[in-house]
């Protein structure tokens, strides 16, 4: 470790960059302009949610950060590393390395296990299977799924299956989880249960989550909330101390 002179400050670059982000579908007069130059970073170990109206361009910013759509214009970068510069097999490595996803619909697949479901990004990783298995039931154990871990999805409450869905987005440690509307099909404690669950990764796994959600009363968990409005950022906060 290098020692810093007396009253240095340690500034640790973001986790995730976006900056002046367009996104327009279609051309010409029928042109949508979902996201009409976007910025703003999120801190590492930070869980940011996005809120706004419906159609106010969440998913379509959420596609973005997670390289499953490019920009029209402006930048991206996760972990300093310009998403932009990366081709199609670049994009895919990151996702499969350094990100997590959790979707409303939960995403599970019906017939493998709540542990096989877990294990599958490991899979896409070559993991040994003993390996894969192990790691599995402790992140069943870490969302409170230990005794669940041979059910199937259709064997599982709602809730269980989104704390699943958070132990598959955890598997190969990521950097970033990316969230969307993943209380949207849940009773509002359930969902809160989910939003709290979440909370205790990023603190216990020191993961990053960026969270679209609708839901008001699951916003004082983050530690910051960005709105989105007609393609515009309105409200963000300095992060909380
Ligand atoms: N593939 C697409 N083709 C054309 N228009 C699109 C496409 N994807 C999104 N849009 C448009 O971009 C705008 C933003 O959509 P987006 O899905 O990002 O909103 P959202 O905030 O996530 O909404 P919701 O909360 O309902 O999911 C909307 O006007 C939508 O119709």
């Amino acid at each position: 470790m290098t020692q810093q002179p007396a009253g240095t400050v340690t500034v640790t670059a973001p986790m995730v960059t976006v900056t002046d982000v367009r996104r327009s579908f279609g051309t010409g007069e029928r042109a949508v302009h979902a996201l009409r130059g976007v910025s703003f970073t999120i801190g590492r170990g930070e869980l940011t949610a996005l809120k706004g109206r419906s159609g106010s361009g969440k998913t379509t910013l959420l596609n973005l950060v997670g390289g499953l759509d490019s920009p029209t214009g402006g930048t991206i970068t996760l972990d300093g590393t310009d998403m932009g510069g990366l081709d199609e097999d670049g994009r895919l490595a990151l996702r499969r390395d350094r990100l997590g996803f959790v979707f409303q619909s939960f995403g599970l697949l019906p017939v493998l296990t709540a542990a096989e479901n877990v294990g599958i990004p490991m899979r896409l990783r070559k993991v040994p299977a003993a390996q894969r298995e192990e790691r599995a039931r402790t992140l069943l154990a870490l969302v409170g799924l230990a005794d669940h871990a041979n059910q199937r999805p259709g064997e599982l409450s709602g809730g269980q299956q989104q704390r699943v869905a958070i132990a598959r987005a955890l598997a190969n440690e990521p950097d970033l989880i990316i969230a969307d509307e993943p209380t949207g099909q849940l009773d509002s404690e359930t969902g809160r249960s989910i939003m709290e669950l979440l909370r205790a990764v990023v603190r216990s796994e020191g993961v990053t989550v960026l969270v679209a959600t609708h839901d008001p009363n699951l916003m004082e968990l983050a530690d910051r909330v960005v709105e989105l409005r007609d393609g515009h950022i309105v409200e963000d906060p300095a992060p909380v101390a």
